[in-house]
């Protein structure tokens, strides 16, 4: 469960978030999209506990994990220390999380030796591994081809409905976030507030 009351969050005395109230419950997928440069990497990292540089309160029930825009995967440890080392997982969870992703293959490879649709399953598993309670996903998807995109988005389906976390998931496509999520929210204006959409998935 994700509780966010936020009046405010600026860079330098500048305000980009405005106001704003979010819910998450377990179960739920929060598709939020949004202009490039609108606030939700801001808002995401604020949720995940990154940054608690603003005005108001978080609360989280759990673990939380994130996933990057970019999988920022270390490149002098191979891709099963990648897993374990930022996530205190044992390498027996890392190896049977990395097979879930399709990397069994790669498990022992350095991060420079694999594509970077390969590093974006890593950034999954290094995520899920943990069966975290609470999970952000910052435009998993970019600088993929549609192929690569589609497989990785029902990977990610399968994998969100086998945790019940709370998620929500950051995308410019609104393809993606049509596919992932339960409810939508669009983050706008300046300083940023948060549109709740009224549409939920059919069959949610
Ligand atoms: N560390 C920082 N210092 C100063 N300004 C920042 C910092 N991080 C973000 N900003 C500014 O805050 C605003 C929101 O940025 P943010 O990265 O949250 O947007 P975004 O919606 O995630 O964009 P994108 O989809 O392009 O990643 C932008 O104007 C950005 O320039």
């Amino acid at each position: 469960m994700i509780r966010l009351d936020l009046s405010e969050k600026g860079y330098g005395g500048v305000p980009v978030l405005g106001p704003m109230q979010l819910r998450v419950g377990r179960g739920e997928v929060l598709g939020l999209s949004g202009a490039s440069g609108a606030g939700k990497t801001t808002l995401l990292r604020i949720l995940a506990g990154l940054d608690s540089r603003f005005a108001g309160t978080l609360e989280i029930d759990g673990r939380s994990a994130m996933v990057f825009q970019n999988p920022t995967l270390m490149p002098w440890r191979r891709v099963i220390d990648n897993v374990t080392l930022p996530t205190s997982a044992t390498e027996e969870q890392a190896r049977a999380m990395l097979a879930r992703v399709g990397l069994e293959s790669v498990a022992d490879h350095w991060p420079g030796q694999i594509s970077v649709g390969q590093a974006r399953r890593v950034g999954l598993a290094r995520a899920f591994v943990t069966k975290p309670d609470v999970l952000l996903m910052d435009e998993p998807f970019a600088s993929l081809d549609g192929a690569r995109v589609g497989d990785l988005l029902e990977l990610t389906a399968a994998l969100i409905a086998e945790t019940n976390a709370a998620v929500v998931i950051a995308s410019h496509a609104a393809g993606e976030l049509d596919a992932l999520a339960t409810r939508f929210a669009r983050v706008d204006g300046r300083p940023a507030r948060l549109f709740q959409e009224e549409r939920v998935r059919a069959g949610s």
